[in-house]
Formats: structure tokens, sequence, C-alpha cells
């Protein structure tokens, strides 16, 4: 294509976006950022001889769109349809899946010293936005690039903002990067010298680059970047096509780890998106009345009420501060709200720290994002039985997202924790108390809620302590025992009504609230009854609640049928929430069937023993 050509794409490629995210919603704002880098990148490299990782891959439309995937677009995120990030089975020129951030560089290394052992030629290039760069793993990847001195090229997208405003002393550099007017005077003298002079031929351009890079150390301190061990060019507006390509075209020339530093604008094209994007960041849902609030929503309520009570309470986020809903918190409460980046290992310890000198640190935290902060969990929460508060959002199926995004490990990962104590709520007015609770406890609490609306109920308007390990019985039956967590009570209650009505089976059904300590005391007790019992829960089977009460009645002795309802040993996939529960049997129907499955085989062995004369 001509330049202009790539320009009519451009507007093309936005056009089409804003068509079709805003029918599908999606992340929109940084793909709208990265339309000229895209196309930029594609021009200058053999996708996908050459490699591209993106970072998150929640920019990665445009390149979905300039790699065959235009007619998926209107299956976005959905069931069964095109998925919202990158994924290695989804096109040969997604050479490395990703969804979480900050992991792009360590791939981009890895993939290119893997290239060098082979003997291979091709290019390596990772894109990685300015809050990804945030993330401790992209310090850690830049520190091995810069010793091991391989051919790579990183591209910074730097748009000043993370899903909200970028935080931190790096987004600070950057913008004295960006707008020092002295470097980008000095810059701008050396650049038209030596495009002058850039027919004198390729010799003493090299040398003017080099003369240019010593003229630039004099005026400025060399940059981050430099001490890292790469090459530094830039900044370059990332909106203007032929100086991205050109710049890349150079980038590409040289040898060793290169960063091509990009200033571009998140929404870019659509003024909504550019005048707000931390809303933008998604394509907003529509704002369609609600039965109740959302989880989110009470526990952002809960948060003010409490922090107006007890002035020890602080609020960490990384770098999730609306998704939270800890906004108004921290316009009520600057000074004890604070957003560390993303940077989930530091989040987690900076709260030990707190905890340990007096303050009661609730760690906001969606349950995929907690993943990374795992050794800090034990090492600086768990072994010193430190008082932090785990509020474990987007647990259970997150819907769109998809697998990388799925809150269903935490119970497997939380429960290994000695000392730990985890609960999740049956409704939203419970999950208030549960905050006030673990508020008051001494030791870890993890409290975990889904990415969901309340289910409507009363919402008492006190708080009130539960009683560690209490479980409640909130329906009585003789037939079969249902023990269900936080979600799954709501929906085991309505698959009782369709048990008894329809089938004339009587169930228990249990709000465990805890999944550690258990309840044990009560959970043995019914087991005890020769009923069969059935384990429900939204989380992974591999070390849930579900195998925490088989063991339970394993170590005691007891043996009463019982079946595990929950996630079995896969990933999944995007769609919507109620979909995904429903292909996973996590709904009334589901329940009802494997009721039905665990009555039906205790009526025909029985009836086999009747018949041999037992
Ligand atoms: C480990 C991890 N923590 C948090 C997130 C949520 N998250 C997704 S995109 C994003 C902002 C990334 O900012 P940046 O890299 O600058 O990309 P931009 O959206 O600005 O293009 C965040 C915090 C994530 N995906 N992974
Ligand atoms: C890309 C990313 O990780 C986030 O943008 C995430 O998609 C937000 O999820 P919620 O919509 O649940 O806040
Ligand atoms: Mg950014």
């Amino acid at each position: 294509m001509t330049e202009e050509q790539l320009l009519t794409l451009a507007q093309e490629i936005r056009d089409f976006l804003v068509e079709s995210i805003s029918r599908t919603g999606g992340h929109f704002g940084a793909s709208m950022g990265v339309v000229e880098l895209t196309i930029a990148l594609h021009r200058v490299f053999d996708s996908p001889t050459d490699k591209m990782i993106w970072d998150v891959g929640h920019q990665g439309y445009v390149h979905k769109l300039l790699t065959g995937r235009r007619d998926q677009f209107a299956t976005l995120r959905k069931l069964g349809g095109m998925a919202g990030f990158l994924k290695r089975s989804e096109s040969p020129h997604d050479v490395f899946g990703a969804g979480h951030s900050s992991t792009s560089i360590s791939a981009a290394l890895g993939m290119a010293v893997a290239r060098d052992l082979s003997h291979e030629h091709y290019h390596v290039a990772a894109v990685i936005g300015d809050g990804a760069l945030t993330g401790g793993m992209a310090m850690e990847a830049m520190n091995h690039a810069g010793d091991l001195g391989t051919d790579l090229l990183v591209v910074l997208n730097d748009n000043e903002m993370s899903i909200s405003q970028n935080v931190g002393a790096i987004s600070k550099y950057l913008t004295r990067l960006r707008s020092d007017p002295a470097y980008m005077r000095a810059k701008a003298e050396i650049d038209q010298t030596l495009r002058q002079l850039h027919t004198v031929g390729e010799k003493v351009t090299k040398m003017l680059d080099r003369v240019k890079d010593a003229a630039r150390h004099v005026i400025l301190p060399i940059s981050v970047f430099e001490c890292f061990g790469f090459k530094y060019l830039g900044p370059v507006d990332g909106h203007d096509l032929p100086q991205l390509i050109s710049v890349l075209e150079r980038a590409k020339e040289l040898k060793g780890p290169v960063l091509v530093h990009t200033l571009t604008q998140k929404g870019k094209g659509y003024s909504a998106a550019e005048n707000a994007p931390d809303k933008w960041h998604a394509w907003p849902s529509s704002n369609k009345a609600k039965k109740a609030p959302s989880y989110t929503n009470v526990f952002a309520e809960t948060m003010m009420e409490l922090a107006e009570q007890d002035e020890r309470i602080v609020a960490v986020t990384p770098a999730m501060l609306s998704g939270s809903g800890l906004t108004t918190f921290q316009q009520r409460f600057p000074d004890r709200c604070f957003d560390v980046g993303i940077a989930e290992q530091h989040a987690a310890t900076f709260c030990a720290g707190l905890a340990a000198n007096g303050k009661k640190p609730v760690f906001a935290v969606y349950s995929t994002f907690l993943q990374r902060a795992y050794d800090q969990t034990i090492h600086d929460i768990g072994i010193q039985h430190l008082p932090v508060v785990l509020a474990v959002d987007r647990a259970g199926i997150v819907g769109p997202d998809g697998e990388t995004h799925q809150g269903v490990f935490d119970l497997a990962y939380l429960r290994a924790i000695p000392g730990m104590t985890i609960m999740m709520p049956k409704d939203e007015n419970e999950l208030r108390h549960m905050l006030y609770t673990s508020i008051q406890w001494d030791g870890p609490v993890a409290v975990r809620y889904p990415r969901a609306d309340g289910i409507g109920v009363q919402m008492d308007s006190d708080f009130k302590m539960i009683e560690r390990g209490k479980a409640e019985i909130v329906r009585k039956g003789s037939d079969v025992t249902i023990l269900a967590l936080g979600t799954m009570v709501d929906t085991s209650l309505k698959a009782a009504d369709v048990l008894k009505k329809e089938h004339g089976i009587d169930a228990t059904v249990v709000n465990l609230r805890f999944v550690k300590p258990l309840d044990e005391c009560l959970i043995k007790e019914l087991a005890k009854t020769g009923a069969p019992v059935l384990t429900v829960e939204e989380a992974a089977l591999a070390g849930g609640v579900g195998s925490a009460i088989v063991e339970l009645l394993a170590d005691s002795n007891i043996h009463t049928r019982v079946k595990r309802k929950g996630i079995q040993d896969e990933f999944i996939e995007h769609g919507s929430r109620d979909e995904v529960l429903s292909l996973l049997g996590l709904d009334v129907p589901g329940i009802v069937q494997d009721v039905l499955d665990l009555v039906g085989r205790r009526a025909s062995a029985s009836h086999i023993l009747d018949e041999v004369g037992i």
C-alpha cells in the first residue's frame, strides 16, 4: 500500500472498531490508540515469521483485523466466538497469549533466545503499555535482556493511562521524558541535521547517530532504558504513521535490545473516549435498571462505612481502582487509598507492612490477579499471621474475559495456607457482615465475591459479627444434603424447590459461609444421617470446598455418598457469565440433575441389596 492508502486504512479500521465494538462490547480505548502503531509494525515486520508479542492483548483488535479475523468480530468475547485477547490457538500471528499484564518482554526475550540457540534469523518485538511497565515482571525482563544483549525490540506504548490514570515514579519519569523542552529541542535540532545529511551516506548517518546519542547524554542524563542496556529511540508520535514506520525501520537495523518510545492517545479518533479514557477502556455497558447492587458496589459502600468508623482501615488496589469500586473511597479518603500500579506482589507485601504497623489493610484484588501474589500471601502475610483482609473480587466465572481472567483457583491456592480464613457470602447483605467481621479479626482473611449483581435481598443497616467457622442451614429436608458456597446457595435453594415440587425430594440446603475453617460439626452431623451429600461451588474442584469436605469425611471415617459440583480440570473460555455457568451445570437444572443422579444411584443400590437378600 502507498502511504496514502495506509492512512485511509487507519481511518477504516477506526470506523470499523467503533461500529463493531459498540455492538459487541469489549476493550475499546487501547485498540483505538494503537491503530497506526499496529499498521506500522505489520508494515515493517513480517508476521508470523517475525514475532509480535502484545502485552495483555486488550489492544490486539487491530492486529486481529490485519491478520484475517475481521469476519469474527461479530462474535467477539461471545460463547464459542473470538477471544478478547490474543491466543496461540486462534491464529499463527498470535505467537504468545496473554490477558494478564507485564509478561510481554519476558516472553519476547525467551523467543529471541530460542531463535539464537537455533541459529534462526527473525525479529522479535514486544509491545508494552506504560501501565504494564509498572509491573515487576517487565523490570525483571529488561534487567535480563540488557544483560544478555540479544536482538530484541520493545515498543513502549505510552498513553499516560493504565485503566485509570497511570501512577508511580515510572509514569512521572515518562512524562518528564516526553515533555522536557531542552531534550525535545535538542533532539529536534539533531534530527533535522541528520535528515539534511542523510544523503551523505550511511556511514556518516551512523556516525552522526552516535554523535546525537552523545549530545543527548550531555543535555540529559542517560535514560532509564539505556541504564538497562537498551538503545533508546524516541519519543515518537505514535499517530504519525510515516514517522513510526521510519523509526521502526531504523530499530530493525540496530543490534541488541532496542526500546522505541511511542506516544499515543487512548481512544484516539473517538472523542468521548479521548476525553474520558478511563471510562472507555472498555465500551461502557448500557445503564439498564438493576434489581440489586453489584457485589463490588456493596463492597465499596461497606468500605466507606467501615473506614468512617475505624481510621486504621486503608484500601490498596493494584491498578484496579474503578473496577474494584474504590473511586469514591479514594476521593473521600485520599490518604488511606493506595493505587500501587500493576504490582500485585508489591501490594500484598505492602499490606503486610501496613498490618505489621497497626493498620487494617484491605487488599481489593481480583481473584485472577491475586495469583500473581501467591508467595507474598504465604511468606509475608500468612507466615506472620498478619491481619490483612483480601477482598477477592471477580471470584468464580467472570464472563467475556475468559480463561485468563476466571477467578476459579483462589479457593485451592488460599486453602493451602495455614491460618487463612476464607469466606464467601450467600448474598450481598452477608458480604457486608463478612467485611465487617473480617476487619475485627486477627490474622489473614479472604472474602471472595463474584462479578455479578446481588440477588436483591433486604440490606441490614447495622453490622453483625459472624461466628468463625459457622455455617447455616437455610432449608431443612431429609432426602439429600446440598452444601453450597456463596453464589451457589441461592441457586441450590431454587433447585431444592424444583426437587420438592417435581420429584418429591426434600433437600437440606446449607450456606457453608466458610471454606476455612469448615463447620466440621454440622457437616459431619448431616453426613451421618445417611442422606447423600452434594457440594456446590463456583470454583475449581481441585482443592476447593468440595475437596475440603471429602477430606473431612474421609479423615473422620464417615462413609456417605458425596458428589462434588464445581469446575473440572479445565480452563474455562469466554461467554456470558450465565451461559458459562449453565454449560458447567452450575445452575438450577444442573443441580437438580446431580441430586437425581445421587438419589437415584442410592435407590438402585439398595434395590440390588434387597434382591440378594442383604
Ligand atoms: C497482572 C494484571 N493486573 C491487572 C490487570 C488489569 N489491566 C488490564 S489492562 C490494564 C492497564 C494497562 O495499561 P497499559 O499497559 O498502559 O495499556 P493501555 O490500556 O493504556 O493501552 C490493567 C491494569 C491485568 N490485565 N493484569
Ligand atoms: C484487560 C483487563 O484485564 C481488564 O480490563 C479486565 O478486562 C477488567 O475486567 P472487569 O470488566 O471485570 O473489570
Ligand atoms: Mg497505557
